[in-house]
């Protein structure tokens, strides 16, 4: 299938980091060989997602010979009931039995429980982790990663640190000193295991033939993949919109109907752009149209783990925490939403900005039990007013 490119002109983000430029300058000298020789894909993570990225990638790179046929798949070793290693499980059977059971990844899916090994030999990495993971893998990495290998992040989250928020794919760059792309979008990743249609936006920050390559890797006849200029406006979307579906779960478990998370939706994807916007000018309004957008907000608000999960949460009044419950409904698998409102809460906090960003306050002051789950719609439906750059004051 033809990759789909948007139409734009090259500037890069004004809020680029040095350290990303560099990487960037690297990698887009290194890229007239990059595209000229089989890449070596690893996959960073093994969970339900990392699984059927790993899926989507075998059956390209057996397809397409600009990529070498094995893919290597970094799995954080675990010992199943039976007494045998998660490792040893998936390269028997082909299937990852713990994360996504009764779906074969393809032969060529070598499971590998040394991350250093897992990544010595790649040009191409995809980092699909829960995002509190990233930190200390990207420590374990540090020194070990050559300047002219590529990364794209599937990971839906951010970190704070004491000078502000730091996106994943930033993490990825400013620790390794390499390039990294996003990829994000309406992927409940059960639905994509079984074939069934979806759609994906490939972030990148300036280098078009990178990012085409990256379509190339996952785009198959029932995932379909677009690329867009806009790293920073890609990834906050996967990113806030966890937020987004645990307002939904909350409304689904006081069962106040479809108006009402609807209403709760709009509401998020308006915070969602103004925080984005906020945070980065270089966010387009166009890229809140994409699969990582719009689509991937109502799939989330209709079947994900994050609504699921906050359901229970309001149906029990807040009585039972999130870690319960997670440990309780998603064997083993991981939310990314709770930690991901906190994060914004401190962000919100540091900047001032929490009056303006009332649905999201109020999904981390449900979470942490200091408000009740009703709050979601009392709180959330106060105006907030956006204090514009320029001095001016809209109320959206
Ligand atoms: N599952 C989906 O439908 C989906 C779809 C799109 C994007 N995503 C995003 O992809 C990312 C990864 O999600 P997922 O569904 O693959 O993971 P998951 O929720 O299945 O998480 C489980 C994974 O975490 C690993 N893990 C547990 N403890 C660890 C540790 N201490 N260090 C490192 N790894 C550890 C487990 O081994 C397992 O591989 C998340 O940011 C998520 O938001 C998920
Ligand atoms: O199951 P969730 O809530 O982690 O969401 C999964 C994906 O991000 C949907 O695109």
């Amino acid at each position: 299938m033809a990759p789909a490119f948007e139409a734009q002109g090259g500037a890069p983000p004004p809020q680029a980091e040095p350290v990303q430029e560099q990487a960037a300058a690297a990698a887009s000298q290194n890229n007239a060989h990059f595209s000229n020789y089989e890449s070596k894909v690893t996959i960073v993570g093994s969970g339900n997602w990392g699984s059927v990225a790993s899926k989507l990638i075998a059956s390209n790179t057996l397809r397409l010979s600009s990529f070498h046929d094995e893919v290597r798949m970094w799995v954080f070793e675990e010992i199943l009931p039976s007494g045998e290693k998660l490792t040893d499980v998936i390269n028997s059977t082909n299937e990852n039995v713990k994360y996504l059971p009764g779906i074969k990844l393809g032969k060529n899916v070598v499971a590998d429980p040394d991350l250093e090994n897992a990544v010595k030999d790649a040009n191409m990495l995809v980092f699909v982790t829960p995002h509190q993971f990233m930190e200390g893998i990207c420590r374990k990495l540090v020194g070990k990663i050559n300047g002219d290998v590529q990364a794209i992040s599937l990971i839906k989250g951010m970190e704070v640190k004491m000078e502000g928020p730091c996106m994943i794919s930033s993490l990825i760059s400013e620790q390794l000193g390499i390039n990294c792309c996003v990829l994000m979008g309406a992927n409940i990743a059960n639905e994509i295991a079984t074939e069934k249609f979806s759609e994906a936006t490939v972030g990148y920050r300036e280098n078009r033939e990178i990012a085409e390559k990256w379509v190339q890797l996952f785009s198959t006849p029932y995932f379909l993949v677009t690329a867009v200029q806009d790293v920073e406006g890609v990834e906050l979307c996967g990113t806030l919109k966890n937020v987004v579906a645990l307002a939904a779960g909350f409304v689904d478990g006081l069962e106040m109907g479809n108006n009402t998370k609807a209403a709760i939706m709009r509401i998020g994807l308006r915070e969602m752009k103004a925080f984005s916007k906020l945070l980065f000018s270089s966010v387009k309004d166009t890229t809140f149209f994409e699969s990582c957008g719009v689509a991937d907000l109502i799939t989330t608000c209709l079947g994900g783990r994050n609504r699921k999960v906050a359901e229970a949460f309001a149906k029990n009044g807040g009585k039972r925490s999130f870690d319960k419950l997670e440990a309780e409904m998603l064997q083993g698998q991981k939310l990314q939403g709770v930690s991901t409102a906190r994060e914004v809460y401190e962000v919100l906090g540091h900047r001032g900005w929490l009056e303006l960003f009332p649905l999201f306050a109020t999904v981390h002051e449900i979470c942490i039990g200091r408000l009740p789950p009703s709050a979601i719609v009392e709180h959330s439906e106060r105006k907030p007013r956006f204090e514009l750059l320029d001095g001016s004051t809209q109320y959206c």
